[in-house]
């Protein structure tokens, strides 16, 4: 049980919450009324949690409602224990908030150093602050070599390293990482996989991924989503032990995720 007495919220009480991310019959809807994430319960707490689910399962719109990009159609999500539909706390729960999305929009002409500034700025960290803020983030992620140097000159794999970096700047509570490994080489990848190991040490990590191995190395915590609903909960070794050597797979966690898929009515058919 936490509580949290956060400053410049319209009220002012501390909340008490049991998990940092709590949604009850939560749904989201998108484009012309498709039901993304059809009413999903679900608690996550401190620890790093694995997204895993197929093509169009619901990750990325689960992750931008957790956000506080898209807005629940249906049921309720509270974030550190306050309802999303307040729409007066989320600049508040938003300066908590560390977000990578799938696809990030940045200044080609920023340096490393400037844009992660201009992103703790906007995340409104103290300005004393800013400074060390970002030096650290940019070392988080191996850039420190590189913090001077404009964008436009970095690597696709680089690149996603800087915008993990603003993710992390302002030491979010809560860090939604959509596809962070994607672009990644298997060297920046195995030091990815430490930092998130870290990070869900103190606090609670989301990270979506179709890259089974890394929940493996990583998560402490699977979530298997498919067609908008949760399939599975529970530790990498339950997963793998749903398995079963007829399913497909190359490592008991495949066929743990084959299997569970191939359970749930959905997840079937080719592709
Ligand atoms: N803006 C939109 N307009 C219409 N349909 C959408 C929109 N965004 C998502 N969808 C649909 O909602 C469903 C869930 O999409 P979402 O991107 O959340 O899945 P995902 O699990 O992240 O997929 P992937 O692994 O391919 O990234 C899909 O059927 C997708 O086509």
């Amino acid at each position: 049980m936490r509580t949290t007495t956060p400053s410049g919220m319209s009220d002012t009480a501390p909340r008490t919450y049991a998990h940092e991310i709590h949604a009850t019959g939560l749904t989201v809807r998108v484009g012309r009324g498709r039901v993304a994430v059809d009413g999903l319960d679900l608690s996550l707490g401190t620890g790093t949690h694995g997204l895993l689910g197929p093509n169009g399962a619901g990750k990325t719109t689960l992750i931008r409602a957790l956000a506080t990009v898209l807005h629940p159609t249906g049921g309720d999500l509270e974030l550190f224990g306050h309802s999303v539909r307040d729409r007066s706390h989320h600049r508040e729960l938003r300066r908590r908030i560390g977000y990578l999305p799938q696809e990030f929009g940045y200044y080609k002409r920023f340096t490393v150093r400037e844009f992660v500034t201009y992103m703790a700025w906007l995340k409104e960290l103290p300005d004393r602050d800013i400074p060390g803020a970002v030096q650290r983030a940019v070392e988080r992620v191996g850039l420190a070599d590189r913090a001077d140097d404009r964008l436009k000159s970095l690597s696709g794999g680089m690149v996603r390293r800087v915008g993990i970096a603003q993710a992390v700047v302002n030491d979010p509570a809560v860090l939604l990482l959509d596809e962070p490994t994607v672009g990644l080489d298997p060297a920046q990848r195995l030091q990815f996989r430490a930092l998130l190991q870290e990070l869900g040490r103190e606090s609670c990590v989301v990270v979506s991924t179709h890259l089974v191995e890394d929940v493996a190395a990583a998560c402490t915590d699977v979530v298997l989503f498919d067609q908008g609903r949760l399939v599975f909960q529970g530790t990498p070794d339950a997963l793998a032990s749903a398995g079963t050597p007829d399913q497909p797979g190359d490592s008991p966690l495949e066929r743990g995720y084959s299997a569970l898929l191939s359970n749930s009515d959905q997840g079937k058919g080719s592709w």
